[in-house]
């Protein structure tokens, strides 16, 4: 009898304990109410929010995605519980991003790809000016837009034996002067001069001896390491983290808020121009038939 009510004991007190730390688990979790194409949850112990992109198949920037993003930032940056924040993809081991979305690039109106420029105007100034530490944990390919977006985020931790780049040329286009920048910034003008004339796509390893990511790890160690150095950086007093990140990056921010209808038009126009359209077109062709 003694034996039977210290096991029942027993199982009390271990089910007030699981209770107790599903409670404790559940509260640390926040998960923001969000579009399913952006998971985001965030850990109310630390305040780390992690976004997660998830639209299939590859994570190319289409409205849909540069607009959840964009809106999704915008939250967290007002966010006074969140301290910062990983960017990330579902398709791990796979693709980070495939970039802009090519698609909305072929046989469009001009009001389509204004519209569409528009919002990777405001993706890349949201984002670029997100004021908290952000770590990317690039999980996969990342070349063209999905390197760009990797470039605005503060640190970069990459999976071993994938490939990041700004390889605009490839594909008869050119980078954004403020694709260019973030290149610049990163690995400084000779290294970007070299990747972007030759829509030169780098190997995770070439990337860490170049500067353009700073850690190349196993697939399983790209968001625990990501994790780690998001904690050191929000170690940092953060209103001067945020002063010195802000009048780093503000030049080039500033350059393109200040014309944004004249950047518009340049894209258009560029981008409507026959041969282009051309090299475009046989881009997503091979694409396609690369599988096959
Ligand atoms: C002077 C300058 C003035 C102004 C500036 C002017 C112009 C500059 C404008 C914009 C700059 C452009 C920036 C960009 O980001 S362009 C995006 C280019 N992206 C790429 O080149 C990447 C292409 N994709 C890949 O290489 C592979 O898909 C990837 C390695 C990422 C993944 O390979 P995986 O084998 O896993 O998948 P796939 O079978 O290739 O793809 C699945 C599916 O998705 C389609 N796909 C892939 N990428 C894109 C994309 N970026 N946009 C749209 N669709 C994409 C692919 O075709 C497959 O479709 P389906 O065959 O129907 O399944």
């Amino acid at each position: 009898i003694q034996a039977l009510q210290i096991s029942e004991n027993k199982i009390i007190k271990t089910k007030m304990l699981s209770r107790a730390c599903f409670r404790q688990f559940s509260a640390s979790i926040r998960r923001m109410s969000s579009t399913n194409i952006v998971e985001t949850n965030i850990d109310s112990g630390t305040g780390f929010a992690t976004v997660t992109l998830s639209q299939p198949p590859v994570n190319s920037l289409d409205k849909n995605l540069l607009t959840a993003i964009t809106d999704r930032f915008k939250k967290l940056s007002d966010d006074s519980s969140v301290t910062g924040a990983i960017l990330t993809s579902k398709f791990d081991g796979k693709v980070f991003s495939a970039g802009l979305n090519i698609v909305d690039m072929f046989q469009k109106s001009d009001d389509h790809l204004g519209e569409f420029w528009g919002m990777v105007q405001e993706w890349y100034l949201t984002i670029q000016g997100f004021p908290k530490p952000l770590v990317s944990a690039i999980n996969g390919h990342a070349p063209t837009g999905g390197c760009a977006m990797a470039l605005m985020s503060d640190y970069r931790v990459m999976v071993e034996g994938k490939t990041i780049g700004l390889n605009e040329t490839l594909l008869g286009i050119v980078a954004p002067f403020f694709f260019a920048d973030l290149m610049i910034a990163a690995v400084g003008r000779r290294h970007a001069e070299f990747a972007l004339n030759n829509g030169y796509l780098y190997t995770s390893d070439e990337a860490l001896k170049i500067g353009l990511v700073d850690e190349v790890v196993n697939l399983d160690q790209v968001v625990p390491t990501a994790l780690k150095i998001l904690t050191k950086m929000t170690k940092t007093p953060q209103p001067a983290y945020q002063v010195c990140k802000n009048f780093l990056r503000k030049e080039t921010m500033d350059t393109l808020r200040n014309d944004r209808a004249g950047d518009i038009a340049h894209f258009v126009g560029f981008v409507q121009q026959p041969n282009v359209q051309k090299a475009i077109g046989g881009y997503l062709q091979a694409l396609k038939q690369r599988k096959k």
